[in-house]
């Protein structure tokens, strides 16, 4: 049996950190989106579960026993082993839940060849805040640590998106550990667009103030002169993305960013 998955980019259209929680972690509100583009895991049945690693960002990976693919794979019961190639192609500690996307891809594998276990929900949560979200990569709400999922009325689809990296790794931990203490507030709004439009990710002020991360000050003032409806950063950092209403507006924009920025990451692609 021979399986194939494209992990998909996640980003953050919104989100709110609204409390520091006893366990260390922090209370959020976050509308999670989907990019049609990521890593692509191929596997085939084996005696045994195996990681390869390749692609753009395979070397950033140092520890495979570390691997979240790994990790999936261990969560999942199964009667055969998989092994599992990862073609690297996600920026890695960039905001993108790229090992998170990886894990989703891995669940999405074994729940079409085999079926998930009752319990994957949780199974996904203990992997990461948010691997339950990336289980089925389309747009949804983020709640508690971002591992209660809820619909949301989705009105973004083939949204033309740019995503742009400006090369440094910026540690989850640490973005959190530095905000403020300031509670953001539910998200307003109903569907994807309106609460896209209302709302922002506080992890945004913490980057550009509190840390002073020049690069995505910078990253943020040249997507803003691409002219899209909304630029932002996503999740913690450091990469940003924008929208545009046109397939053309995105197009133009990634080539003034490569003109400027010949050596920072970027892909562009669609809202799934
Ligand atoms: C900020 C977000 C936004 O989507 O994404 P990234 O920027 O990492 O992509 C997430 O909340 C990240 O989720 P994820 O990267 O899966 O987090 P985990 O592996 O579970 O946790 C890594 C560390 O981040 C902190 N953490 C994570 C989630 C949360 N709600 N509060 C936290 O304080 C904790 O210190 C935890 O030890
Ligand atoms: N398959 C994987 N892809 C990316 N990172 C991974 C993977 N497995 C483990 N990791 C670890 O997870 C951490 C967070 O990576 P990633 O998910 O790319 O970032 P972020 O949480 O900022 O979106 C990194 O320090 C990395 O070493």
């Amino acid at each position: 049996m021979r399986l194939r998955e494209t992990a998909f980019a996640k980003i953050n259209l919104a989100l709110h950190i609204r409390a520091r929680r006893e366990d260390g972690y922090h209370d959020i509100e976050t509308l999670f989106a989907f990019v049609d583009k990521g890593d692509v895991l191929t596997a085939r049945t084996a005696e045994q579960d195996a990681v390869t690693t390749l692609g753009a960002f395979a070397r950033e990976l140092d520890n495979p026993f570390d691997n979240l693919v790994a990790k999936a794979l261990s969560a999942l019961p199964r009667p055969d082993g998989l092994a599992v190639t990862l073609e690297k192609n996600l920026p890695v500690a960039a905001g993108l839940g790229g090992g998170s996307a990886d894990a989703g891809a891995i669940f999405r594998m074994v729940r079409d060849a085999y079926g998930l276990p009752d319990d994957w929900r949780a199974r996904a949560a203990r992997l990461g805040a948010d691997v339950p979200a990336c289980v089925d990569s389309s747009s949804s709400l983020g709640k508690g640590t971002g591992t209660q999922i809820e619909p949301v009325e989705d009105d973004m689809v083939g949204t033309a998106v740019l995503l742009v990296n400006p090369g440094v790794p910026m540690s989850t931990v640490k973005a959190y550990g530095a905000w403020d203490g300031t509670d953001d507030g539910p998200l307003i709004g109903k569907s994807t667009s309106e609460i896209a439009g209302r709302n922002g990710n506080s992890f945004e002020r913490i980057a550009t103030e509190r840390l002073g991360v020049e690069p995505v000050v910078e990253t943020l003032r040249l997507l803003s002169e691409t002219k899209p409806f909304l630029h932002r950063l996503s999740g913690s950092g450091a990469t940003c993305f924008a929208l545009y209403r046109k397939i053309g507006e995105r197009d133009e924009a990634a080539d003034f960013i490569k003109r400027r920025r010949p050596e920072w990451w970027q892909i562009s692609g669609a809202l799934r």
